[in-house]
């Protein structure tokens, strides 16, 4: 195939972990961020983003989607062009709902695009995985729905988890922000054996609920010893909303990503009253919080 001289790429939110799948776990959301690349013959690269907190953007060279960008070019071992780029935020930033695994991606499948597909979807994945440093975000973002990854050190795994129809995702996000490396160094460097069976089994468990949609199994899934225990202190307002999404119906509730959004899951009928319930615990704690039902997206990162 031949060079483009634009391309357009549509990268979906993703939820990490789902709590006792830590760093191996995610799946995508219908809410998107849209990265807009044409070649320039002349120039430098410029960048602009639209979209709320746009301002928080770099728009220079260290934007993390330009570097992914960069990052493809210097895989195949050639000199990027200069772009123009234009960024539409939908995902908000460093809410633990993937935004820079959005970057990441977006900026490596803008560039295999422009060159043709030069890249099969599986090398673009390991890239995207080496550049984020795990796969539980990126790998949703790029191929959509629910999927586990594993490794035995050359290659990843991919493999898709069904997801009952009636498990809705209720993300309840704040107006504070957590990075990702602020949240990763909370956690101990080794954990205990007793700590690895309780995710182990909890993570299996998960798996078998969130396919069958089994309440029982998914209230008893929906726990974690790896990261949450640490991080939790990081989010005011984590004890009090989980006990009122749990209270207003929900199976469980977990923190999404790296967080600070916190993600319940619940039944069809009860989401609305989680919804309601997490939203006026955030209040009550003072904090300003988006809260919304949002379905699985299944397509991942498009390009057109
Ligand atoms: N659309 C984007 N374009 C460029 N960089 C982005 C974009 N979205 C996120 N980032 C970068 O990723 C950082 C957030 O990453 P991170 O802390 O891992 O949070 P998140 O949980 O949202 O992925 C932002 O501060 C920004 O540097
Ligand atoms: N497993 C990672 C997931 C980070 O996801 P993000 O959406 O917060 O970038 C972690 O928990 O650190």
């Amino acid at each position: 195939m031949s060079v483009v001289s634009g391309v357009t790429v549509t990268v979906p939110a993703t939820t990490a972990n789902l709590g006792p799948g830590f760093d191996c776990i995610g799946a995508a959301l219908k809410l998107y961020n849209e990265f807009k690349f044409t070649r320039l013959e002349e120039g430098g690269l410029t960048i602009h983003v639209t979209g709320t907190e746009a301002e928080r953007v770099q728009t220079d060279e260290s934007n993390l989607l330009y570097q992914a960008f960069v990052k493809f070019y210097q895989h195949i071992e050639q000199t990027p062009p200069t772009v123009k780029i234009e960024i539409k935020l939908g995902v908000p930033l460093a809410r633990g709902l993937g935004s820079s695994a959005t970057a990441i991606v977006g900026g490596l499948v803008a560039a295999n695009q422009l060159e043709g597909t030069t890249l099969s979807q599986a090398q673009v994945m390991e890239l995207a995985i080496a550049m984020e440093g795990h796969p539980d975000n990126v790998v949703p973002a790029l191929l959509g729905g629910c999927r586990l990854a594993a490794t035995s050190g050359a290659a990843w795994e991919i493999c898709d988890v069904p997801w009952h129809k009636d498990v809705v995702p209720v993300v309840a996000i704040p107006n504070f922000e957590l990075s990702t490396s602020e949240a990763r160094g909370v956690l101990p460097t080794e954990v205990s054996r007793a700590d690895a069976i309780f995710n182990t089994a909890h993570l299996g468990l998960l798996l078998r609920g969130l396919e069958t949609g089994n309440g029982q199994w998914l209230k008893t899934a929906l726990q974690d010893k790896l990261h949450q225990p640490y991080r939790k202190a990081l989010i005011p307002g984590y004890d009090a909303l989980n006990i009122a999404a749990v209270s207003a119906g929900a199976y469980g509730m977990v923190i999404s990503g790296a967080g600070p959004t916190l993600l319940a899951l619940a039944d069809k009928l009860h989401s609305e009253a989680v919804e309601a319930a997490m939203l006026a615990a955030w209040q009550e704690e003072g904090i300003t919080a988006e809260v919304r039902s949002l379905s699985l997206d299944t397509q991942g990162a498009k390009s057109f």
